[in-house]
């Protein structure tokens, strides 16, 4: 058997359940790996010695029918885990421990699997590399001084890393399918109401969506029948049908009308990408696919109104952190001064921007110029994607602009930023799912990704067009383990 910790999760789960392999041993091979690679920064929170009692205790009494039995696993910082501290990547939550578990923690750990820490990430998801994390930046296994992307950074480069075998992230405009793109690995940005928002610190409350990051996308469709599940704690949570999807994998695509809309291609594309997307169109016709050419007209409205909606709904979302109900509290000569010293030291300056660009478009005589119209641009873009899906089963795009930059190379300029995320955010905004998929690397030998768009709950068509273009990709194999250097 090769090393624990580069295992797939569903060749470690396997190696469990015949007994190849001990809960504890995992675990300690995982927590080995974590305490020799602390310099990545991936952790905000070390759960290590409680990992390894549960551990001893699941061995002790093992039930092989869970579906991640004594499985270790860490998460990104944004869900709220009982009794161990969750700061959101930020000062003001340095101090929270959540006296409740999320929902979709909960249904890891009711599976089996055991929490060896919390992940790092942009403060409260804000961002695209990492860097806006008041725990300070993550670097990229891939090459040092890279950044892993974001804001699921910590999660990108834990995994990239084997410093856990899965992870779960949360993704509002794009944050576990970047961070997926540029460290070779695999996210799924479920549909809008398919796992449950409650318990994970909110951003952007009609965006956010807890997510899959996986080595491949069989572990990627076994953690997504977990952790999607009805919840009646969360109000936009939506009770339909789910698969197992990973017991309804299939690499069959045959016949499957993929679109390729015309409007991502964008000015100053760069080659490596268009070229990566050309790719990706023959991989997809090699699996059986038919490509077929769409329109997502108002695609180039999609970044604006994101960077509108998101901050409006995050500056109500944090109107919360005061310094009485939560954490941080700074020192006041009266009530209105406590608040003003405790939000303007507790929250760093990429979340007071959006604090107050949110507050900019939400105030009286701005509200119908931005805001509102910000809606009605919303609702354009989701009917752009419910005219393609007359035509098509799924969409093709790249996952990003570019692959990973330097530590330090965006941070001056929030626009360039954000223009991480054209191709991902028009996908919140209409409410779809969307899975990254490594697919190939640019001139320094970074990893790029593509990205199958699908529509609402169709889920389990997604997951199945990207197993069949990760076969004939073969990107795990082809790429050397830079990873596991
Ligand atoms: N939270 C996300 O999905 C990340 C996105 N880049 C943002 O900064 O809003």
């Amino acid at each position: 058997m090769s090393d624990i910790t580069s295992l797939t999760l569903t060749e470690l789960v396997k190696n469990i359940k015949d007994k190849k392999i001990s809960s504890e041993e995992t675990t300690k091979a995982f927590i080995d790996r974590g305490e020799k690679s602390r310099d990545l920064n991936a952790y905000i929170t070390e759960d290590f010695s409680n990992a390894l009692l549960k551990a001893k205790s699941f061995d002790q009494k093992p039930n092989f029918d869970l579906k991640l039995p004594g499985v270790p696993m860490a998460v990104k910082d944004l869900f709220c885990t009982k009794d161990v501290k969750t700061t959101a990547g930020s000062k003001i939550l340095n101090n929270f421990i959540p006296p409740y578990e999320s929902t979709v923690t909960q249904n890891i750990w009711d599976v089996g699997a055991i929490l060896l820490g919390k992940l790092n990430c942009d403060e409260f998801a804000m961002g695209s590399s990492n860097e806006t994390s008041f725990f300070g930046n993550v670097q990229s296994p891939i090459d040092k001084g890279l950044v892993p992307g974001g804001s699921s950074g910590g999660s990108a480069s834990a995994l990239a890393a084997n410093l856990t075998p899965i992870t779960i992230g949360t993704d509002t405009g794009g944050s576990i399918r970047q961070p997926a793109s540029f460290t070779g690995t695999v996210g799924l940005k479920p549909t809008y109401g398919s796992c449950s928002r409650y318990g994970i610190v909110a951003f952007a409350s009609s965006l956010d969506q807890a997510g899959p990051m996986s080595k491949d996308v069989k572990d990627c469709a076994l953690l997504q029948e977990i952790i999607s599940t009805y919840d009646e704690k969360d109000s936009t949570s939506i009770d339909f049908k789910r698969n197992e999807y990973s017991k309804e994998l299939t690499n069959n695509i045959k016949g499957k009308k993929i679109g390729v809309p015309k409007e991502y291609r964008v000015d100053r594309m760069p080659k490596e990408i268009e070229d990566l997307w050309t790719k990706g169109i023959e991989y997809a016709k090699d699996c059986g696919a038919e490509i077929i050419e769409i329109s997502l007209p108002h695609t180039n409205y999609a970044l604006p109104t994101y960077y509108i909606v998101a901050p409006a709904e995050a500056s109500s979302n944090l109107a919360r952190y005061d310094g009485v109900k939560y954490g941080f509290r700074s020192k006041g000569e009266n009530l209105i001064d406590m608040y003003e010293k405790t939000r303007s030291e507790g929250f760093g300056s990429e979340v007071q921007r959006r604090i107050m660009i949110g507050t900019y478009v939400l105030s009286s005589g701005y509200y119908d110029a931005y805001y509102l119209k910000a809606q009605k641009v919303r609702k354009l873009i989701k009917n752009d994607f419910e005219e393609a899906y007359k035509k098509v089963d799924a969409i093709l795009t790249p996952s990003t602009p570019s692959a990973a930059f330097k530590i330090g190379e965006k941070t001056n300029d929030p626009v360039s930023m954000y223009l991480n995320d054209i191709f991902t955010v028009p996908v919140n905004l209409a409410g779809l799912p969307a899975i990254s998929i490594p697919a190939g690397v640019d001139v320094k030998g970074y990893p790029l990704g593509l990205q199958i768009i699908g529509k609402a709950f169709d889920e389990q068509n997604i997951l199945n067009i990207a197993y069949a273009m990760e076969e004939k990709i073969q990107f795990r194999n082809k790429i050397t383990d830079w990873w596991i250097k």
